[in-house]
């Protein structure tokens, strides 16, 4: 698929997530074979750029294009400003969030919430298509609530504005995580719209994406929640959708190999106290669901400093039996 002058080839992409889709975690999706990879939300509020957190979101240095930023608001200038600014800083393509159903973004009237206000969305959704001479994509979910579906409206307005690609969670905003993502929906959108589309919910293996992508004809797979602790997933799905094969698990010396190289970008980018700390979320999740690996959540948990994760992590992998694969 295209995105303005961009291929997003393979056709699978890393959600926006807020606290995971940081710089370390996007190069390695897209080391892994993501597409495309989405930055966390940016506050499109100019006061909180200066911040330590909002500089390491806006860093973009050395990122293999295309970089997308998301931004996140209510204000349709205020959007168009946080647009400009980020493309002035690295953006190659700006996404607007109207997925995020996170209190702290519903609350001001912004993320999800502002499928409620087809006008506003309207306006908002032009004033950053023209505030920018790049790609500007939008993320929704597929309403408010169940009452509430307005997905065909919004795509409408959205490609009527000039919108590069539209990316629908299958869920609205009422369902928050709930219950299983629906395809209809997007099937329906991508019917009704020339304009590209992702196709977003609960896709976690290579079988479910194709599923997705044959059902609604959507132009592309975007992952978020299955991509934690499982940045393999996009060549996996990326194989799978090429060839029609499975791709074997890799093998506790490639997954240590992988994890090492994320720890240490990680403590390179944040340093090593806040690394440490980061890293913490991403090693639980690299242990999720596998009973063998409990007893390495345990260990790493206890580090305190870089070189000690790294001595855990290096030790528990090669206390695994080379060739045992870790169990899906
Ligand atoms: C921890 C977390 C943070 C998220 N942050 C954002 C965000 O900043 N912007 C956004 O548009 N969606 C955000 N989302 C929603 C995801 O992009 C995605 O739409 C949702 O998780 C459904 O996809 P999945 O089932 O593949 O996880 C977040 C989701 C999670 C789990």
């Amino acid at each position: 698929m295209q995105i303005g002058p961009y291929r997003i080839d393979p056709p699978v992409v890393l959600a926006p997530m807020a606290g995971v889709t940081d710089k370390p975690f996007r190069l390695l999706c897209k080391r892994l074979g993501a597409g495309l990879a989405v930055s966390e939300m940016t506050n499109a509020d100019p006061r909180l750029w200066q911040t330590r957190k909002s500089r390491q979101r806006m860093d973009h240095e050395g990122e293999p294009e295309p970089v997308s930023v998301q931004i996140a608001g209510y204000d349709p200038a205020m959007l168009a400003e946080a647009a400009r600014y980020n493309a002035g800083h690295g953006a190659q393509i700006i996404d607007i969030n109207m997925g995020c159903p996170a209190k702290k973004v519903c609350n001001v009237w912004s993320g999800s919430a502002l499928l409620q206000d087809e006008p506003l969305v309207a306006r908002i959704v032009k004033a950053v298509v023209d505030a920018v001479d790049i790609p500007v994509t939008l993320k929704i979910r597929t309403g408010w609530d169940r009452q509430n579906k307005n997905a065909l409206t919004i795509a409408k307005i959205a490609e009527d504005a000039g919108i590069a690609a539209l990316a629908v969670h299958g869920r609205t905003r009422a369902d928050k995580y709930e219950g299983d993502a629906e395809y209809d929906t997007i099937a329906a959108v991508k019917a009704s719209v020339g304009i590209p589309i992702f196709a977003n919910g609960d896709v976690v293996t290579p079988q479910q994406a194709k599923h997705v992508l044959d059902v609604t004809g959507a132009d592309a797979v975007m992952v978020g929640r299955g991509a934690q602790g499982r940045p393999w997933i996009f060549r996996e799905i990326s194989h799978y959708l090429a060839t029609g094969e499975t791709l074997p698990e890799p093998t506790p010396r490639e997954v240590c190999d992988i994890l090492v190289h994320h720890l240490e970008h990680l403590y390179a980018f944040y340093g090593e106290l806040q690394g440490v700390r980061i890293a913490r979320k991403h090693l639980g999740w690299y242990a999720k669901d596998r009973a063998e690996n409990t007893a390495f959540r345990d260990v790493v948990n206890r580090a305190e400093t870089a070189q000690d994760q790294l001595r855990l992590t290096r030790e528990y992998f090669a206390s695994l039996q080379d060739g045992v694969r870790l169990a899906a």
